[in-house]
């Protein structure tokens, strides 16, 4: 899993366009989205991860916990990427460790949402800048390198 994280004054989307065949169904109140003071986590799922998603989705929440207490971000915003990675996990493996990892962020505290899955957006975000605004993780299974 790759990771790119952006300590930002706000993140907001806005749906366009299916990316996928059968994208993740949506209400109308989904179709839009921002949270202010966030740090927002750009995530492409990858095929390696397919071998234990659970652990992965360990991993990842711990990177994310460990930076938001760095910069003292109280909001996350979790966010689909296909673009970080070019051997990407399938989209029924990549859409549950997504919504493993915003489940578990709110376990922890955060308030936390999750662009929708599956669908070409416009975003519009604001780095902060400072010297821990923008940082990269990658995180596997145990056993397995990183590439
Ligand atoms: N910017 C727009 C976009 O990325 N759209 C992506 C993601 O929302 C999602 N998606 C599919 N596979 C993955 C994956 N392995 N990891 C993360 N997201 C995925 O499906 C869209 C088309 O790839």
């Amino acid at each position: 899993m790759r990771m790119l994280l952006i300590h930002s004054d706000y993140l907001e989307y806005e749906v366009k366009d299916k990316a996928l065949k059968n994208p993740e169904p949506i209400s109308e109140e989904q179709k839009k989205g921002r949270l202010d003071e966030v740090l927002a986590v750009f995530i492409s799922v990858e095929k390696v991860d397919e071998s234990n998603p659970d652990e992965v989705v360990e991993k990842a929440v711990k990177e994310i916990k460990d930076v938001a207490e760095q910069v003292k971000a109280e909001r996350v915003f979790v966010y689909p990427f296909a673009h970080l990675s070019s051997e990407l996990a399938k989209p029924d493996v990549a859409l549950k460790v997504l919504q493993k990892i915003e489940e578990k962020l709110k376990e922890e505290g955060f308030e936390v949402k999750r662009a929708p899955f599956g669908y070409y957006k416009a975003f519009k975000l604001s780095c902060k800048g400072h010297p821990l605004a923008e940082l990269s993780r990658t995180v596997v299974p145990s056993g397995e390198e990183v590439s």
